[in-house]
């Protein structure tokens, strides 16, 4: 079977390939501290041979978990934030079709709700409402136990969900996905008697899509997780490669390095497929989590094509040039699709008659990539046969192998974010939190000024 392929050859106007060879030693150099678990933040390695320590036992634990939320509920909320819901959504959204949400339900098919991901007071009430005469479920995911949007997400489906289904329903249609002892969510889980999954200690949020974190939700939404973990393993395989040439998350890590030191502070990735919105969403909390430190890091960012081109086009175009771009290409799409001839031709579209919508798509796509190449903006391409859950997996763990080999290039702790806790801390002393008295008086004081 094929891999996904990187082809960087339309970065290289734009930077020398002696440099790049350069890069070999020092990324064979990061390969080992992460294999050896001798470099900063290693204390979150675990997803590094994640998916190749997966067992039969814990996917199988994982799909009768996910069979009875789907004989059971006709709606599942996954709630969670960052790590702990894009990548879930990420592979839902990849997988599935895009009009499901409008087409009549499936017996044992439930509809997936995303919560927990933010704190509006609409987005909340709209849902409780939508819920009021739905068999519903949750999956309640958080590593920490304790983060604001979750909880307060989960407080309000928790009750809703026992008073419409009653405690002993509930229980069976509540899961949790937590730490294996610290937090609220463990707390909550072990008094009212949830089925629960733990999320390893030394995996990430971000670096935990292939735990129950993302492989539960996605199993919920029947989506073929066994496929998902092989096309990880697989990846797994490949990016253990020390010849850099031959390790496509190496030279991804090294292409990239080598792009940021010559000005380019912004990557930008790119889909041609609406339905890769999210793992655009799941890949910038990846990078940008673990890149943006010390000052220093590629800001990430997203967009979607050939929508965006009619809309953040022109920027990339001709606005500064301190971008380049890496486009997630899939060769072949699932369904065909051709373009009717029209007698009148009152659009003048009969020069694309009999062609698949596809072919006008990768003209865009090649079109593009030349017009942006020649406007200055380096394009790197990772090339996908086809959108599944193989290369789903292949793609996911693709990314994660070269942002850890990526960060120690750039010399940075690639697996934790401090820089989170700031906000957090703000809110908490304005909200009158327990625990954040001196911090609420003097942010008060603050304010006065
Ligand atoms: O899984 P949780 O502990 O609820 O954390 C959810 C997310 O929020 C935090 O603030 C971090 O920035 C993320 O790295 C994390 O994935």
């Amino acid at each position: 079977m094929e891999n996904i392929k990187l082809n960087i050859e339309k970065t290289l106007e734009f930077i020398s390939k002696d440099k790049l060879a350069a890069y070999a030693p020092k990324v064979k150099a990061c390969m080992e501290t992460l294999e050896k678990g001798t470099g900063l933040g290693n204390d979150f390695l675990g997803w590094l041979h994640l998916p190749s320590s997966i067992t039969q036992e814990h996917l199988a634990d994982l799909k009768a978990t996910a069979q009875v939320l789907r004989e059971n509920c006709d709606v599942v909320i996954v709630a969670g934030i960052g790590g702990s819901y894009l990548g879930a959504r990420a592979v839902i959204e990849a997988m599935s079709n895009s009009f499901l949400w409008l087409q009549e339900k499936k017996a044992g098919q439930p509809t997936i709700i995303f919560a927990g991901h933010n704190i509006g007071e609409d987005y909340l009430y709209e849902l409780t409402s939508f819920l009021k005469d739905k068999k519903f479920g949750v999956i309640n995911i958080s590593k920490s136990g304790t983060t604001t949007e979750t909880a307060l997400a989960f407080r309000l489906l928790k009750k809703q969900c026992e008073e419409q289904r009653g405690k002993e329903m509930a229980r069976k249609v509540i899961v949790a996905v937590t730490d294996a002892k610290k937090g609220a969510a463990r707390v909550t889980a072990d008094k009212e008697g949830y089925k629960s999954f733990i999320i390893p200690d030394n995996v990430g949020g971000r670096f935990s899509v292939l735990t129950p974190v993302g492989l539960l939700p996605i199993a919920v939404a029947g989506i073929d997780i066994d496929q998902l973990v092989a096309g990880a393993c697989k990846m797994e395989e490949v990016c253990a490669n020390p010849n850099m040439e031959e390790n496509p998350a190496a030279l991804y890590a090294a292409t990239r390095n080598e792009l940021y030191q010559n000005g380019k502070k912004i990557e930008i990735l790119v889909n041609f497929q609406p339905k890769l919105h999210y793992f655009m969403e799941w890949w910038k909390q990846l990078y940008g989590e673990s890149e943006g430190k010390d000052h220093k890091g590629i800001y990430p960012s997203s967009v979607d094509f050939s929508t965006d081109l009619h809309s953040m086009g022109q920027w990339i175009q001709e606005g500064e040039r301190t971008i380049f771009e890496t486009v997630v290409s899939v060769e072949t799409p699932n369904h065909e699709l051709h373009v009717p001839s029209d007698e009148e031709n009152l659009d003048g579209l009969n020069f694309l008659a009999g062609k698949r919508v596809d072919e006008v798509n990768k003209m865009a796509e090649l079109g593009t990539q030349l017009a942006h190449v020649d406007g200055g903006v380096p394009n790197m391409r990772v090339s996908v046969p086809v959108l599944n859950e193989y290369y789903l997996g292949q793609l996911i763990y693709f990314f994660e192998k070269a942002c850890g080999i990526s960060g120690y290039l750039l010399e940075i702790n690639p697996f934790n974010q401090p820089g989170v806790e700031a906000y957090k801390k703000n809110m908490f002393a304005l909200l009158n939190k327990p625990g954040y008295e001196e911090a609420s008086k003097a942010i008060r004081e603050r304010l006065k000024k």
